[in-house]
């Protein structure tokens, strides 16, 4: 078991505050991101979560208790952080022993808990070598693995893929996508990596400045974001926002139109449009137009195409896929 519920959560340093009230329900074997831009309170609110920072008031429960008050290590919970931290002068089966020999766990049980976490990250070569051996890839998963064997109600991962090079950040992820299949356990997991946000989470949290913007699934804020600040932060490349009156549209205040939503030809079109910049990406073709009525436009086109700085074009939005948002900033649906 673990679920969490979270309930006015505030947190202060100081005279600033940087968790405004936090409100959230995290299911039993749920994947939940926190993304946001730097400063938000991502980090914070983890740290919260786990014990390592006091909330300054709300509620904490996990599995319907409250843990508010409740010291890191009686929570239930194990955390994986970006810095791995390993103890440098043990192996990494003594790492991976370690927290469980402190809470004096019976010997037979150590060996089988470790053998199984070692076994399912693929750690097995490496059980007698010391951190500085291994590579960075090998070292998160000694970290996750460390976090395993504890068998926690709640695993937390900050920003735990930030340190690896593309190829391991994919490899790594895919395996805690498997991990978290097999276990069955709750998580929750801090990024700056929308890919990882997108493909990883059952629910996505977006924070902005210590407040929650909207909560759901990867596909409901990417197709549903309830405000402009979602509607900006998750996509990339970000969602175009054009004046609304400028598209006669008289009740909304910003349009909305992601660059995938956008044709484009070089015959015609509904707006006349000179491409400033392209880049290739292989799979895709990113352009940056310009236009008298949209000022800057991305367009995302799926596959490789001939266009160049100074060519004019012509631009047309799906209609049926633009997102329209209030004075207040909040999406008219
Ligand atoms: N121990 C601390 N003392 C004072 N201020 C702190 C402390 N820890 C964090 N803060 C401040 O709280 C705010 C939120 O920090 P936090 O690390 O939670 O942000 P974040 O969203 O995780 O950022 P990033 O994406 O850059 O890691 C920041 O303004 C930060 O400077």
């Amino acid at each position: 078991m673990g679920s969490l519920q979270l309930k006015s959560i505030r947190k202060a340093f100081g005279d600033h505050e940087v968790l405004k009230g936090i409100d959230l329900e995290v299911k039993d074997g749920e994947f939940v991101i926190f993304v946001g831009p730097s400063g938000c309170g991502k980090s914070t609110l983890l740290r919260v979560i786990a014990g390592l920072e006091d909330a300054t008031s709300g509620s904490l429960q996990i599995d319907g208790a409250e843990v508010i008050n409740t010291p890191p290590a009686k929570r239930g919970i194990a955390m994986v952080f970006q810095s791995y931290a390993l103890y440098p002068h043990l192996t990494v089966k003594d790492n991976m022993a370690l927290g469980l020999k402190q809470a004096g766990t019976d010997k037979q049980e150590i060996e089988t808990r470790v053998a199984k976490a070692s076994s399912m990250l693929s750690l097995d070569p490496y059980l007698a070598r010391r951190p500085a051996e291994l590579s960075g890839g090998q070292r998160q998963r000694v970290a996750i693995g460390r976090a395993i064997v504890r068998e926690p109600k709640l695993f937390l991962f900050d920003e735990p893929l930030s340190n690896l090079d593309a190829a391991l950040r994919v490899q790594t992820r895919l395996e805690i996508a498997g991990l978290h299949r097999r276990l069955k356990a709750t998580m929750i997991y801090v990024t700056h990596d929308q890919v990882e946000a997108m493909t990883l989470a059952d629910k996505i949290v977006v924070l902005n400045a210590g407040r929650v913007e909207q909560i759901g699934s990867p596909m409901e804020l990417y197709n549903r974001p309830a405000n402009l600040f979602v509607a900006g932060f998750i996509g990339s490349p970000q969602m175009n926002f054009i004046e609304a009156g400028k598209l006669g549209d008289g009740t909304a205040k910003t349009v909305g139109i992601r660059p995938e939503h956008i044709a484009l030809s070089r015959d015609s079109g509904e707006w006349k449009a000179k491409v400033i910049h392209v880049e290739h990406l292989g799979a895709d073709t990113i352009l940056y137009l310009e236009t008298d009525v949209t000022g800057l436009l991305t367009v995302r086109l799926f596959g490789e195409h001939a266009y160049s700085p100074d060519d004019v074009v012509f631009a047309t939005p799906d209609r049926a896929s633009l997102h329209r948002f209030d004075a207040q900033e909040q999406a008219i649906l």
